[in-house]
C-alpha cells in the first residue's frame, strides 16, 4: 500500500453562518479542508459559502445527479466558488459523469480545477435499504460498479465507506482520490450512518481523507475533538 497521509476534513452541517464560522475557526489548526453540503447552501445561500470559505480548502458537497446538461451547467457555474473538491451522484450515469468532467476542464481555470468526486453508494444505506431501490446484490457490488463507471468517465475520485476502501484500492490501485464519512470514533453515536468506521480503521484500509461532522461538531469541544481525530489518523 502507498505511504499515505490521511487526512481530516470537517462537516459543517448547520443552517447557520454564524455557526459555520465560529467551527470553521476551532478547527482550522487540525483540519486540511472544511466541508460545507445541501444543509448549509440551500439555508445560506452561496454568498455565505463564499464567506466561511474564504481563505480555507473547501469541500462543497452538493452531490449533483440530474441529466447531463443540467449537471455539466452546474458544476461550471461553481467556478465561482472556487471550491477544492466537489461532488455529484456516479448513479446519474456514463454521460452525466462525463459532463461535469468537461465542465471542470472548461470553466475552471488551470491550477484551480476541482476534485471531481462521484459519491458511489450513501454511507447511510446498508444491503437491505440499497435492496428496496432495486439493487439486490450489496453495497459492495454497487460501490465497485459505480466506482468503475465513475473512473472510466472522468472521476478524479470516489466518496464510499471505510468498508470498501480495501477492494477499491484492490481494483483501482493507489491513484484514485478516496474519501470516506460515516467515520465514528469509538464511542461516538452512529446516528444515521450505516457502514461506519473508527478514523485508524478508515486510515488502515486506504482513505485519502476522512470526513467527521457531528462527532466534531456536536462535541463540547470542537477543537479538542478535531484534534483527537488528528492524533488517531497519526498514531
Ligand atoms: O455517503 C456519504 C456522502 C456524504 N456524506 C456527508 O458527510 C457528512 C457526514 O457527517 P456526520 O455528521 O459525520 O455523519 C455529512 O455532511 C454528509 O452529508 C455522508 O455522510 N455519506
Amino acid at each position: 500500500m502507498a505511504d499515505r497521509k490521511t487526512r481530516l476534513i470537517a462537516a459543517l452541517d448547520t443552517c447557520d453562518p454564524l455557526q459555520a464560522m465560529r467551527w470553521a475557526d476551532a478547527v482550522a489548526a487540525h483540519v486540511s479542508a472544511i466541508k460545507l453540503g445541501l444543509e448549509f447552501t440551500c439555508a445560506a445561500g452561496f454568498e455565505a459559502v463564499s464567506r466561511v470559505a474564504a481563505n480555507r480548502q473547501l469541500f462543497l458537497d452538493l452531490k449533483f445527479h440530474d441529466i447531463p446538461n443540467t449537471v455539466g451547467a452546474a458544476v461550471g457555474s461553481l467556478s465561482r466558488i472556487n471550491p477544492a473538491m466537489l461532488t455529484i451522484h456516479a448513479s446519474g450515469g456514463r454521460t452525466m459523469v462525463q459532463a461535469a468532467r468537461r465542465a471542470c476542464d472548461e470553466n475552471f481555470p488551470a491550477g484551480r480545477k476541482p476534485l471531481l468526486l462521484a459519491v458511489t453508494v450513501l454511507t447511510s444505506l446498508d444491503d437491505e435499504v440499497l435492496a428496496e431501490t432495486g439493487v439486490r446484490d450489496g453495497v459492495n457490488a454497487q460501490v465497485l460498479r459505480l466506482a468503475e463507471l465513475a473512473l472510466d468517465n472522468g472521476a478524479d475520485g470516489l466518496i464510499c465507506s471505510a468498508h470498501e476502501l480495501a477492494a477499491l484500492r484492490g481494483e483501482f490501485g493507489d491513484s484514485p482520490v478516496l474519501i470516506t464519512p460515516g467515520i465514528r470514533p469509538s464511542g461516538a453515536v452512529a446516528g444515521d450512518q450505516k457502514r461506519v468506521m473508527t478514523p485508524a480503521e478508515a486510515r488502515e484500509a486506504g482513505a485519502d481523507w476522512i470526513v467527521v461532522g457531528r462527532p466534531i461538531t456536536q462535541a463540547q469541544d470542537p477543537a479538542a475533538a478535531a484534534a483527537a481525530i488528528v492524533a488517531e489518523l497519526a498514531g
